[in-house]
């Protein structure tokens, strides 16, 4: 072939590779946008599903209680279970005010607790902290023998046990730290009339291991002394469900033990009943579990993950921390005042310097972390829970055993690792039912900071990138943007403006950024072609027209102000338009900006991105929907992007 010829073969040839690129990355789009849709239909489905039946059964909805499912009773017959006219009823009265020393049930822990009173084999899906405990210790409480509950984790069973000592009511354990001596006891307590124990804790490992504890169970039953069997973490027996409490650490041995052996319960000890719990867990793990455990037909309860008590809202951080200060100050002055709450911030570092900063402005707060000498940690804890210090200024060390009722407001110092963690950390603000304030600071260096803290977790950046998702956006009620991750249809109505989103209305419009992208990513390119990384605050300078001079000229910059600019880079990651690019050393991980997987779409003329962005502050006649933004900017305006009302 002629040498001319060969050049224009070679050079159709990269064009077609380069559109098939295109069109393959296309493909993916596509697909991705299908499996959206999927999920969206399905969830709609089950949205139609739920309101047919309660249309059917005329009025008796079990709003606000959550959901229910299984084979074995409609909504109207569970309904029933709401009630107090039991024979046990005025027993379980008595209990729960007179030993636990509670004035009335949480939701669904009455239904609860009638049905497991009943016989019926239960799932109780709960988020965390909402009583799951009390629905099998009060039963406990009020049945004859006793009630076993299998635990995963040794120091949850000791937490456990601890509580129900000091409102007196007996329990025991076996777990492979049990003296022989102890064990003995227990094992004989089991078929004593005179049980010394209303709860036997016990480890699945137990069950698994120890012949004699079987055969012991068997004795009790005979003799009618099990009264339920309770399994906590109900989850971890489902290879699928060990994703779900990061924060509880259930280690794989524990799932693999979990996951065989307890079906022995049911099938040898069919007429108890048996409660599983859990925190989070998707329909698909749970019929998992069943199968697993051997339940028939277990009724389902999931309690809505929905806390309608509390606020939540996005600000945008100060990238000036000295400033950031100031926000978070003056916010507390302002609106909490004499009232309880928690910073959370990132690092240890952070929450000694937060907490003096705040206490130079005059704020009664106080630094938690784990690297605190344990007397000082349970000083602050103490001082805190008792009113006497308003503030702490917490790791997420803060957590586990925090139980204040009368918190009024969580503030995010930095953004949590992931959405789940931010239900859980936020979830410590109004336990007590009233009104609460759950207030993010939403700031742009933080993500790529968390970013390389989890880069070795499996799914790390994925979650972090939920938890970016979730501050982002301006145009979804919020909770519906966490309803997803809890596995729940969310109706936006029932936020009754309890997020800024919902509060602000359609305060937001939808911006053309095609010009913006293609802008930076010819940022990084170039880098790159220079043999050059740059971290996400480069870039940021660069387009801002900050970076070496000689750069400048080969670079498109920008006017468009710094929020501004970092929420489009944000965009542009969360979009895969960018990607991160790590690099370790043996002190640090680094966090540099690649391109994306779909980078190479902006090559194609009609592709367009667009990104919402809140109106608040806007020039509505510079930038119109749809528009592109690039000349004139978007808004020099900060507040563009401000989510304070
Ligand atoms: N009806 C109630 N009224 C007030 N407080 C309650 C009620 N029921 C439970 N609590 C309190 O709620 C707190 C959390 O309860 P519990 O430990 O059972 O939560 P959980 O649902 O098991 O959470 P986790 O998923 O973290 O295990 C406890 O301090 C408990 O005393
Ligand atoms: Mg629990
Ligand atoms: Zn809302």
């Amino acid at each position: 072939m002629h040498v001319a010829n060969i050049i224009k073969v070679q050079a159709e040839l990269d064009s077609v590779e380069a559109e098939l690129e295109v069109v393959e990355l296309q493909i993916a789009e596509l697909l991705e946008k299908q499996a959206e849709l999927t999920s969206r239909k399905k969830r709609l489905l089950r949205k139609l599903e739920d309101a047919c039946e309660s249309a059917q059964t005329a009025g008796s909805s079990s709003a606000g209680s959550g959901s229910l499912s299984g084979p074995v009773m409609t909504k109207q017959e569970l309904l029933r279970y709401e009630n107090a006219d039991f024979p046990w009823s005025k027993e379980l009265e008595q209990n729960l005010k007179n030993t636990f020393q509670l004035s009335k049930f949480r939701p669904l822990q009455q239904k609860a607790v009638n049905l497991s009173m009943s016989g019926k084999d239960l799932f109780l899906v709960m988020p965390t902290g909402r009583g799951k405990s009390l629905c099998y210790q009060l039963p406990a409480v009020c049945s004859e023998g006793f009630t076993l509950v299998v635990t995963p984790l040794v120091s949850l069973m000791e937490d456990q046990l601890m509580y129900l000592k000091s409102i007196h009511v007996e329990a025991a354990t076996l777990n492979a730290s049990s003296t022989k001596e102890h064990a003995k006891m227990v094992l004989a307590g089991m078929t004593d009339t005179k049980a010394p124990f209303k709860l036997l804790y016990v480890t699945p490992e137990k069950i698994a291991k120890s012949k004699l504890l079987m055969s012991r169970l068997e004795k009790a039953y005979n003799a009618g002394r099990l009264s339920r069997i309770a399994v906590d973490e109900v989850h971890c027996c489902s290879q699928w469900g060990h994703d779900f409490r990061p924060d509880k650490k259930v280690t794989p041995i524990h799932q693999s033990k979990y996951n065989p052996l307890l079906g022995i319960l049911k099938r040898q000890f069919p007429k108890v009943p048996l409660l599983g719990l859990t925190a989070t867990a998707t329909s698909s793990v749970l019929k998992d579990c069943q199968k697993i455990l051997c339940v028939p037909e277990p009724i389902t309860l999931t309690a809505s993950f929905n806390r309608t008590n509390l606020y939540y809202e996005v600000r945008f951080k100060n990238s000036n921390s000295e400033e950031s200060i100031g926000d978070i100050a003056s916010l507390i002055e302002e609106r909490y005042q004499g009232q309880s709450g928690i910073v959370y911030v990132f690092s240890q570092k952070d929450a000694d310097s937060v907490s003096e900063d705040l206490q130079k402005k005059g704020i009664n707060a106080y630094p938690y972390h784990a690297n605190m000498a344990p007397e000082d940690k349970s000083r602050v804890h103490r001082k805190w829970s008792t009113n006497k210090i308003q503030v702490v200024v917490a790791t997420v060390a803060f957590g586990m055993g925090i139980d204040k009722s009368d918190v009024r407001f969580v503030i995010h110092h930095t953004i949590s690792k992931s959405i789940e963690n931010y239900y859980q950390e936020s979830g410590r603000a109004g336990r007590d039912d009233q009104p609460a304030d759950c207030i993010v600071y939403f700031g742009f260096n933080d993500i790529f900071r968390i970013s390389t803290m989890v880069v070795m977790e499996n799914v790390g950046q994925k979650k972090l990138l939920t938890m970016v998702e979730y501050c982002q956006n301006v145009d979804r009620c919020r909770r519906s943007v966490m309803a997803v991750h809890f596995d729940e249809v969310w109706d936006d109505e029932g936020c009754n403006e309890m997020c800024d989103v919902c509060r602000h209305g359609n305060d937001y419009i939808t911006v053309d950024v095609t010009q913006h992208a293609k802008d930076v990513v010819q940022i990084v390119e170039l880098a790159s072609s220079l043999d050059e990384k740059l971290t996400p605050l480069k870039v940021t300078e660069a387009w801002m027209g900050k970076g070496p001079a000689k750069r400048r000229k080969m670079i498109q910059t920008t006017i468009l102000s710094r929020l501004e600019v970092e929420a489009i880079i944000t965009h542009l990651l969360l979009q895969g338009y960018l990607s991160e690019d790590f690099s370790f050393t043996p002190y640090t991980t680094y966090f540099y900006l690649k391109l994306g997987r779909k980078a190479s779409l902006l090559k194609n003329q009609s592709h367009s991105v667009t990104m919402k962005m809140r109106k608040t502050g806007l020039d509505a006649n510079v930038v119109s929907t749809k528009q592109p933004a690039a000349s004139t900017g978007i808004s020099s305006n900060e507040r563009a992007l401000d989510s304070s009302p």
